[in-house]
């Protein structure tokens, strides 16, 4: 079996229906997957859930690493949980926290796994040992340590009861006056203002631990306080070189969870993409959603409210159409009803998504995959520097790895060391480049013997590079119009796609290319390059918007792994979530 990095599913030489079947076979994970209905932003409950799940993703990416370096497995004699990164355990470094969220929220890891590696790190842990008793030991305890243990609960109402967790965690509830039950280590309090000295602090200790006994039993039950959603990843570890257990971690997961991803499908490359792409859309995010999230949670839109969302959709590039769209379905959900600000979100994303998805759900393809056993022929377009030769290095890359067989047509003979260029692309990703070796020689030429070379081979994905054309440029879009052509007469019943790259960096500038594009070369849909770093990350809206075109790929670095089937949900994931 292997993964289909098109479709981003397992599948082998199937057919389609097949695939489709195994699709909705698959198991959903715990976290509940959020439909195209639900206005629901996911609930915090689902967060012990997905923790179980992003660890047993993360177990298995690791599983899957150590089978493929031998040398590098652990000892024979190792639990398996130990394996796992747990904020329990990690928690014993106070400089790996990234903040105080990390210490409450590992108190509400309640699953078996989680409270087996919270108490082996406990006994493998001296200093976490000595706060390891019962009360009856507590009291029996002579050493200066169990003292100052007594002085501490004395001073705060506090009794540590066994399995309590990590010295950090007791420091927590000792401000917090927490009794932690033996066998739980789920509860948790807010933050409370430090206790003052009691009076019965000074008296008899015997006394004390008497009174502070009988309190425990009588104590309140403390008010429970949901973690947010991705609390439990904060704290940072590293079992896999190069893949921190940190928050993007936890975020990665939880979109592929609710995408129906299954734990043990889970791979490095898909969780390394959605950090990427998380990270690339940061300045989009940062500068412009997160305000929008503001005014967009208050309530109903006033006057005010829509002038501000119209200003920062339109800074984000996401253009006049789409930004009126927007504004437009908003207000007319939120007049009929007030959404509490967490659901007025969730509808927000739906907007996007839906946006996003109309092209292509109106288009004959809903899903952007070669057909196996098929010549399919994906034409490459758009201006000089917009990326089209690293991406189809990148999709060449994709399609070897998904084990199509692939060929790449050299057609930009126009740039003297884009053949070249292309070629290295090519060796890359272990894929043959066809290419005249003449200057200057006709692109068309070159086409056709691309064309004639993957027939010949029973090739199944043909990608051809063209030569970057500025659209007023009137010859070289007759040039572009005659390969279209050629692809057509030569190739009559291969599956035969255009695509536009756009450099996203130009936001709205891009769009004015496309129009000419789509005349020449019957554009069937966009590729979105640079997403990384640019604060325009909103003109994927535009593209879609003023385009009718659907975006089948996005790409966020120059790396060979930096490009992915679009998705409108890890998208707007990407672009919302804070
Ligand atoms: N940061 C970033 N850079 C990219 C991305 N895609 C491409 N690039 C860079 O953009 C530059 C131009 O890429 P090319 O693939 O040569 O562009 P082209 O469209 O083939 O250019 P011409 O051959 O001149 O038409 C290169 O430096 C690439 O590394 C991306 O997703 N992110």
């Amino acid at each position: 079996m292997v993964f289909n990095w098109f479709r981003r599913q397992f599948s082998n030489s199937e057919s389609d229906s097949q695939v489709e079947q195994q699709q909705s076979d698959q198991i959903q994970p715990s976290a509940e997957p959020e439909t195209s209905e639900s206005t629901q932003e996911q609930s915090p409950g689902v967060s012990e859930d997905l923790l179980r799940y992003a660890k047993a993703a993360y177990k298995n990416i690791q599983q899957k690493q150590e089978q493929a370096e031998p040398e590098a497995a652990p000892d024979a004699g190792q639990e398996p949980s130990a394996d796992v990164p747990d904020t329990a355990e990690v928690s014993e470094s106070p400089d790996t926290l990234i903040d105080t969220a990390a210490e409450t929220a590992s108190l509400e890891v309640e699953d078996d796994l989680a409270a087996s590696a919270t108490s082996e790190a406990i006994a493998s842990e001296p200093a976490a040992e000595q706060i390891n008793h019962t009360n009856a030991e507590v009291e029996e305890e002579t050493t200066p340590e169990s003292a100052q243990e007594v002085e501490a609960i004395a001073e705060t109402g506090v009794v540590i009861a066994p399995e309590a967790p990590e010295p950090e965690t007791e420091s927590a509830i000792a401000e917090t006056g927490v009794v932690i039950a033996p066998d739980s280590v789920e509860t948790q309090t807010e933050e409370a203002p430090p206790t003052p000295v009691p009076f019965w602090a000074k008296e008899d200790r015997q006394a004390r631990l008497e009174r502070l006994k009988a309190t425990a039993i009588e104590a309140p039950e403390p008010e429970r306080v949901q973690a947010p959603v991705q609390p439990a990843a904060t704290a940072v570890t590293e079992e896999v070189p190069g893949l921190a257990f940190d928050e993007g971690f936890m975020w990665s997961a939880q979109v592929l969870a609710t995408q129906g991803r299954r734990a043990e499908d889970v791979s490095i490359e898909e969780i390394t993409w959605l950090k990427r792409l998380r990270q690339g859309l940061d300045k989009t995010r940062r500068s412009l959603i997160n305000q929008l999230k503001a005014i967009v949670g208050q309530g109903p839109l006033n006057q005010d409210a829509v002038m501000e969302i119209e200003a920062l959709l339109l800074q984000a590039d996401v253009g006049i159409e789409a930004t009126d769209y927007i504004i437009k379905t908003l207000q007319d959900r939120l007049r009929e009803e007030v959404l509490p600000p967490d659901q007025a979100i969730a509808y927000l994303k739906k907007i996007l998504r839906d946006l996003l998805d109309k092209p292509i759900q109106e288009s004959y393809s809903p899903t952007f995959v070669p057909t196996k056993d098929t010549l399919n022929i994906w034409l490459m377009t758009g201006v000089n520097g917009a990326g089209k030769t690293t991406t189809i290095g990148k999709i060449a890359h994709l399609a070897q790895k998904s084990g199509y067989k692939c060929l790449i047509g050299a057609a930009d003979t126009f740039r003297a060391a884009a053949v070249e260029q292309v070629k290295i692309w090519g060796q890359r990703s272990a894929v043959e480049v066809i290419a005249n070796p003449g200057q200057n020689t006709d692109p068309a030429a070159v086409v056709f013997d691309a064309i004639t070379a993957a027939q010949a081979r029973g090739t199944e994905l043909l990608l051809i590079d063209t030569a970057g054309r500025l659209q007023n440029k009137k010859n070289l879009m007759e040039e572009l119009g005659k390969i279209r052509r050629i692809v057509d007469k030569k190739a009559p019943n291969a599956q035969i796609e255009a695509l536009l790259v756009l450099d996203a960096t130009l936001g709205q500038n891009g769009l004015r290319q496309a129009e000419v594009f789509s005349q020449a070369a019957k554009l069937s849909g966009v590729v979105l390059t640079k997403l990384d770093g640019t604060a325009k990350g909103g003109v994927a809206l535009a593209v879609v918007q003023q385009l009718g075109l659907p975006i089948r790929f996005i790409g966020a670095g120059e790396g060979v792994e930096d490009l992915r089937p679009f998705s409108s949900y890890e998208f707007v994931e990407a672009l919302l979530s804070g």
